[in-house]
């Protein structure tokens, strides 16, 4: 029997992964970020910065969430977000403001969902609420099989609440354009990031707020992983899943989107400590485990970062021997996507206190 299967990866690994560190690739480059007294963050060069771009893909993201049932001041708050920008320095690989839509979309429907489900207790996030709200998202996001008369209280409760509406229309409008593996692939990292939002709840709610070891691997699942999930379906290719789940590629994208969300918490300590439950926050366990001074817990969650990202870069150099495009092409794009991460939080309101 023949297998349609792609092939395994079958990169270097070993000593040539660790030389890698030791030859300067002038895709990276070591940035000041906040207001410049922590250390540097060693992350990927923006490859775009295309303001015009930006505001078309925010113009059509407004738009549509208008359309989705947010309103006033939420569409006023969503177009400062920024979210057309961030997709447009993320995913460098297409000019296409419907395609880079796709991600400003589901990006933006995910954190009005973190912010209000969540994290913000003023926005009305509760602990205790959080679980029944995230299995109405998965029902959104992935259609439940009709079951008769249940059907109808199902529909109305989806047609309720805005964020329930735009997580249905993004995954529609991603349907549109990426394989039926490639939705699922978004669907079921999506469902993974909610255990962690779960456990971050139970630790809210107990007021027993885990140890960075803890907070870290949960935080590996409620990640920018889950947002370059969209890579390949936004530049209008698709890597084989065989290619996207085996071990290697895995570990790298883990390690870009771990990277890439510790420049998040680096970025949002005092509106995470600020909460009147405090949002959980790499800083702040380091913080409270070792009792030791936010700067200090600043300066050790910077080097776990540039730590994860030579070490993504190291993973990169060795998958760089698969001979397969679209693996490049999506290396490339995780690549790029944490340059233009950095960028966007780095310039972005939301995070200048
Ligand atoms: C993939 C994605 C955008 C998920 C939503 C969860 C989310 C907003 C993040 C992974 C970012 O982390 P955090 O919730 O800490 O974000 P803010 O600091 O509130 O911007």
């Amino acid at each position: 029997m023949t297998s349609c299967a792609p092939p395994r990866v079958q990169g270097p690994s070993g000593l040539g992964t660790t030389a890698a560190r030791l030859v300067h690739d002038p895709g990276y480059a070591e940035r000041p970020w906040g207001n410049g007294t922590a250390p540097p963050l060693y992350v990927p060069v923006v490859e775009r910065i295309n303001d015009a771009l930006a505001d078309e893909v925010d113009d059509r993201l407004v738009a549509w969430a208008g359309s989705c049932g947010f309103v006033d001041d939420e569409l006023v708050q969503l177009r400062k977000a920024g979210f057309g920008r961030l997709v447009t320095l993320a995913h460098v690989d297409t000019d296409d403001p419907d395609r880079l839509l796709i991600a400003a979309q589901m990006n933006a429907a995910w954190w009005a969902a973190d912010d209000r489900y969540a994290d913000d207790t003023e926005q009305g996030a509760t602990p205790t609420e959080l679980p029944p709200r995230l299995a109405l998202v998965m029902a959104a996001m992935d259609p439940v099989a009709p079951a008769g008369e249940f059907s109808k209280q199902l529909d109305e409760a989806l047609r309720a609440d805005p964020i329930l509406v735009a997580l249905n229309s993004g995954v529609g409008h991603m349907t549109r354009h990426g394989s039926p593996a490639q939705v699922q692939r978004v669907c079921y990292s999506t469902f993974a990031m909610f255990v962690s939002w779960n456990a971050y709840a139970a630790w809210r709610y107990t007021g027993a707020y885990p140890p960075a070891w803890e907070y870290l691997a949960a935080r590996q699942h409620d990640s920018f992983y889950t947002s370059m999930t969209l890579v390949d379906i936004v530049g209008g290719y698709e890597l084989p899943a065989n290619l996207y789940y085996d071990p290697r590629v895995r570990q790298a994208l883990t390690q870009a989107g771990t990277a890439s969300v510790m420049v998040n918490d680096l970025h949002s300590v005092e509106k995470d400590a600020a909460d009147e439950k405090p949002v959980c926050n790499m800083v702040l366990q380091i913080a409270a485990d070792r009792d030791c001074s936010i700067e200090e817990a600043t300066e050790i969650t910077v080097g776990l970062h540039n730590d994860l990202v030579h070490d993504f870069e190291a993973g990169h150099h060795a998958l760089a021997a698969v001979p397969s495009l679209e693996l490049q092409r999506f290396l490339r794009g995780v690549r790029a996507w944490m340059g233009g991460g950095f960028e966007w939080h780095a310039t972005n309101p939301r995070y200048r206190s």
